[in-house]
């Protein structure tokens, strides 16, 4: 019972569904307005959304690590609003932001300041101009080379220098780095050209990409760029994958592009986690994994006999040498400065051993664990092969901790085999948690992330995340494209973070899913699909649909209109997979093949295991089906601009939209064309 995650319908007495009144827009899910926002209607703003979830606390809470910006109320929208170079030229001299009030220029100083008083070091090799970013845990800055200072500004080389909060950790911050050391400079993901830390401040010099702003482009591209845009993204997301890393930050704003160049980077590594480092505790490979991991340890240990200071101070050139290409001695010396007179940063085992297995198999470097860290991992190897003789005596102490599964975990099938162990929940209708629940353990499920990209597997708390959890997030950056809706979740928390999810994907495809997670799911009513095509199209063409026009040509005598009780929409825009309404027609605004709504169905998959991968999503016939775009060129060369084919369409077929049997059939075509054309 304890972490039963429950929707309520909260929003109306009586009924479960209420008609709004004649004229009155009614939506539950949409009227994204002239800014672009996905927000709820009116009334639901002021009152509670329709779907609201809420966690049962009968039981101890399903704990996570706090995701980012979980403390702030400014959510998804205003994290993404940050200042960046924009149209790819990078003005050093000049303020960034367009935006430049005093308040501003001071920020700016303070936070220049700020970086050279900390990290002193820095200002000796760079010359600061200015801020470039400002995120939860960093300030990253524009610096250009000191000992570069006497060329022209076009000819100085530009980094970005990304300024740690001192009250991040010290583990947060190496993990970064390693991820940039290990994976950066490659396949569109930021790679690193030193890091300088002074006491407990650290700071990354980065090359600097000079970026276009989500906001200026994400209404502007046409399908070839959007094209493009998403087969940068899971490129980048695929060679992070290929490390077994989850990026578990992807958003806009951490997806850098210049549109002139055509340049593509994947930044912000401050929540990368390691796919193993959580799916090992739960499943019945851990033992294998530590087996491995114990495996390479003695494989370091017969390579690298040294005495950990010395491999420390290794480590440190190693991963400083790209610096030594990039900027010269001074970095070196500078470095080799910093080795002598202050400590270096606590390694962390979080990057895994695969990782070192792939360096070695690769002839770089590998970054060797420490003695402490092999340490750790002994005793974690020792505490698993322990763990079946203890658990007997578990089962006798805890019955809930042993369950039929084989899942150490506080789900609700372990409450339920509790219950068939007789340690049943008397949490209900009591004013105060049951032992049985008291002793279970606690769910650590990572939810780290912006809201509005987490997937349902973090916001039903599933503690085996996968890379799943980053196609998802590319996801939405595909539905923000599509649909011109950006951002398009913006919940204020995770319950109404998955009510929206069950409002677009309907409540059988979370039931199921929390199903197969292992988890369980409470829905006070049932909502069906809606079809992502006429979602798109209709958020695209807001105008057109919510023209006051087109509502009175549908409206009957008395001024009223027919509402659909599931998506809340007025009939002729139903947005429903299954609509019996007829629906005004699409074609004639369609702009995206039906493969572009293929994929976007695929990484939007609710259940994690099914979800297509970065790799899958690659040979997806929206990249690589080229004779559909040779041939919409064709057309267009034919018959003119887009638009007017649109009203050409628009005229010849006055149809209802497509059918979702109709988009598949053409995906099915579409794969067998890819497949003949490969051969
Ligand atoms: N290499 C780079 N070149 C240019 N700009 C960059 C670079 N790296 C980061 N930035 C800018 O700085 C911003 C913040 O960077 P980053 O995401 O790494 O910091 P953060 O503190 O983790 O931010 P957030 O909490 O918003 O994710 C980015 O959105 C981007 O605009």
């Amino acid at each position: 019972m304890a972490d039963r995650v429950m929707c309520q319908e909260l929003a109306t007495s009586g009924s479960p569904y209420r008609r709004p009144k004649t004229g009155v827009p009614s939506t539950n899910v949409v009227y994204a307005n002239g800014g672009g926002s996905w927000r709820p209607a009116p009334r639901q703003v002021q009152r509670q959304p329709r779907q609201t979830v809420q966690l049962y606390a009968t039981g101890i809470p399903a704990t996570g690590s706090t995701g980012r910006h979980s403390g702030r109320a400014d959510i998804a929208g205003a994290a993404e609003q940050q200042p960046v170079e924009s149209n790819g030229a990078a003005v050093m001299s000049l303020p960034v932001t367009p935006r430049t009030t005093k308040q501003a220029r001071n920020k700016n100083e303070e936070a220049i300041i700020d970086l050279l008083i900390r990290i002193p070091d820095i200002g000796k090799l760079f010359d600061v101009h200015s801020r470039i970013g400002n995120g939860t845990f960093s300030t990253v800055l524009l610096g250009t080379l000191r000992r570069e200072s006497h060329l022209p500004d076009s000819l100085r080389r530009k980094f970005a220098i990304k300024h740690h909060i001192p009250t991040s950790h010290p583990d947060r911050i190496m993990k970064e780095l390693q991820c940039m050391t290990k994976m950066g400079g490659k396949e569109n993901v930021v790679g690193i050209h030193c890091c300088v830390r002074h006491d407990a401040s650290a700071a990354f010099v980065m090359p600097f990409m000079a970026h276009d702003r989500f906001q200026d482009f994400y209404t502007r591209m046409d399908v070839p760029e959007i094209r493009q845009y998403m087969r940068n993204l899971l490129v980048a997301l695929r060679h992070v994958h290929k490390f077994d890393v989850i990026h578990r930050d992807v958003k806009p704003s951490n997806f850098l592009y210049n549109r002139r160049r055509r340049e593509f980077l994947l930044v912000d590594f401050g929540l990368a986690q390691h796919v193993n480092s959580s799916a090992a505790r739960s499943s019945g490979r851990a033992a294998a994994i530590a087996a491995a991991n114990n495996k390479n340890n003695n494989n370091n240990n017969n390579m690298n006999y040294k005495r950990p200071r010395e491999r420390q101070s290794k480590d440190g050139v190693q991963q400083g040498a790209p610096a030594d290409a990039g900027l010269g001695g001074a970095v070196k010396r500078m470095r080799l400065h910093e080795e002598s007179s202050k400590m270096p940063l606590k390694p962390v085992n979080d990057i895994a051993p695969s990782d070192a297995q792939q360096q070695s198999v690769d002839g770089s470097n590998p970054v060797q664990p420490q003695p402490v860290q092999q340490q750790q991992q002994q005793s974690q190897q020792q505490q698993m092969q322990q763990q079946p003789q203890q658990q007997p005596q578990l089962a006798q102490m805890d019955q809930t901790a042993s369950t039929p599964s084989g899942s150490k975990y506080n789900t609700n099938r372990n409450a339920s085999a509790a219950a068939a162990n007789n340690a049943k929940c008397v949490c209900f209708a009591n004013p105060s948690v049951c032992l049985n629940c008291l002793m279970k353990k606690e769910v650590h499920a990572s939810r780290a992330g912006t809201p509005g990209y987490r997937p349902p597997e973090v916001l039903l708390k599933y503690p085996d995340q996968t890379t799943a959890v980053d196609v998802w997030a590319a996801g939405v950056i595909f539905l923000s494209i599509m649909s011109t809706v950006y951002p398009f979740f913006k919940a204020p928390n995770d319950f109404i973070a998955l009510a929206e999810i069950v409002t677009i994907f309907g409540d059988q495809a979370i039931r199921k899913t929390a199903m197969a997670l292992d988890r369980m799911i409470t829905l006070s009513q049932r909502s069906k699909p809606l079809n992502l095509r006429k979602l798109c199209l209709r958020f695209r063409h807001r105008s057109v649909f919510s023209d006051a026009k087109l509502l009175k040509s549908y409206e009957s005598e008395d001024g009223s209109c027919e509402v659909c009780r599931n998506c809340d929409q007025y009939f002729f825009n139903c947005l429903c997979e299954d609509s019996n309404y007829l629906t005004e027609p699409l074609d004639a605004y369609e702009c995206f093949p039906p493969s572009a709504y293929d994929l976007l169905d695929r990484l939007l998959e609710i259940n994690p295991h099914k979800r297509i991968t970065a790799e899958e999503a690659l040979e997806h016939p929206f990249f690589t089906g080229v004779e559909e775009t040779e041939q919409t060129e064709r057309d267009q060369l034919a018959n003119g601009t887009p638009r007017k084919m649109r009203r050409q369409r628009y005229q010849n077929h006055r149809t209802v939209a497509a059918s979702q049997e109709q988009v598949k059939q053409q995906v099915a075509l579409d794969l067998q064309q890819a497949a003949i054309n490969q051969l």
